[in-house]
């Protein structure tokens, strides 16, 4: 018999049947404590679940006691409870590396659109505001030449030291928990500590995952030590930077401006004050959003959970410790 299990995100026609090919599939449309009571009987035979977002913790792990694999479409992972999984020896399963380059792409655009106001910019020209030659108040700042900080130097950061360093000529400053030699003798990447990073970046540029550790790690103290020309781009998860802290820092010019790909509350709530910033560029958490890097993140997963499933995993496991 085909073990069961629970999608709780839409999938390509291929992968789909590829999934029917190895499960008894039950989809739902995502995974929530409404889903989860109006599923019951699926959630108390599934043995593995596949989507993203949605809370897996203690409490979900109870209704769902056969579980063995959980496969995420996406590389973070902080929406799991891996203490309570690993107590429980589920399987962890992520998609870290397919969507690495694309995130790169969208930080150095984050980079590129918050200096050069491109956002800001394009919509006077829609609102008919181009009237004759532009003056200074539409100008914005350079970024070649200038300081990059990257703030967790993993696969995201490292090809974000290859864009800056090697497209832009920036040089490059970086804080993680350990010095990265790739990154150095590959970019020229100085590693340095967090007060010093903040203090020297042009762009404070944030590939963090959310952890105990890195929750706010951004605050109003961390703010007040940055240039206030500097521009701050978080692609890691909005919790990392203390959203009040730094709508307050946009206001009163402790800092130039931001680049935001995530944010505390997702969506972003239209009442936000960071939307009525106009040194704010907001993007809809669009880090791996491209067809191409989409289906290459589905596609994994759907080769992570049948990998675990019949316990040949050699790659892509957050809980390695739980399959010995
Ligand atoms: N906006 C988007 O759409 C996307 C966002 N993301 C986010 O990006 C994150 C990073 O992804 P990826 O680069 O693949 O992950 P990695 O695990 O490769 O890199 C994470 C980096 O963060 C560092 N780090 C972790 N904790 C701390 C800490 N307390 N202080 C300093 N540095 C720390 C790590 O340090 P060390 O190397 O020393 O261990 C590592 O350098 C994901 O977890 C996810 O949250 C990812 C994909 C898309
Ligand atoms: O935010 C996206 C991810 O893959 O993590």
């Amino acid at each position: 018999m085909k073990p069961s299990i629970i999608l709780y995100k839409k999938l390509p026609d291929d992968l789909r049947s590829r999934l029917d090919e190895h499960f008894t599939v039950t989809e739902i449309n995502n995974l929530n404590a409404e889903t989860v009571a109006q599923h019951a009987e699926a959630f108390q035979q599934a043995e593995g679940i596949l989507g993203s977002g949605g809370k897996v913790d203690g409490e979900f792990l109870k209704k769902a006691p056969k579980l063995r694999v959980a496969s995420s479409v996406s590389v973070g992972y902080d929406n799991f409870d891996v203490d309570a999984l690993n107590q429980r020896g589920v399987v962890l399963m992520h998609t870290p590396t397919v969507l690495t380059d694309t995130v790169a792409d969208t930080m150095m655009a984050l980079v590129l659109t918050a200096a050069r106001r491109v956002v800001e910019v394009a919509e006077r020209v829609k609102a008919g505001e181009w009237q004759g030659s532009i003056g200074a108040d539409w100008f914005g700042v350079d970024v070649h030449h200038k300081k990059l900080g990257i703030l967790g130097m993993g696969r995201i950061g490292l090809a974000l030291a290859q864009r800056a360093h090697l497209g832009f000529n920036m040089p490059i400053l970086y804080n993680a928990r350990k010095q990265h030699s790739e990154a150095e003798t590959r970019f020229d990447a100085q590693y340095c500590d967090l007060d010093t990073l903040l203090k020297e970046s042009d762009f404070l540029c944030i590939s963090l995952p959310l952890t105990d550790e890195t929750h706010h790690l951004i605050g109003e103290a961390q703010l007040a030590k940055m240039k206030s020309s500097a521009i701050l781009i978080n692609a890691g998860r909005g919790p990392v930077v203390d959203e009040q802290a730094l709508i307050a820092a946009l206001k009163n010019g402790t800092i130039h401006a931001a680049g935001l790909d995530v944010f505390e509350v997702e969506p972003l709530p239209v009442s936000s004050e960071l939307l009525t910033l106009p040194n704010v560029v907001a993007l809809p958490h669009i880090g791996s959003a491209t067809h191409e890097t989409r289906y290459g993140m589905a596609r994994d997963a759907v080769d992570n959970l049948i990998a675990a499933l019949s316990g040949n995993v050699e790659k892509n496991c957050v809980n390695p410790q739980v399959l010995k």
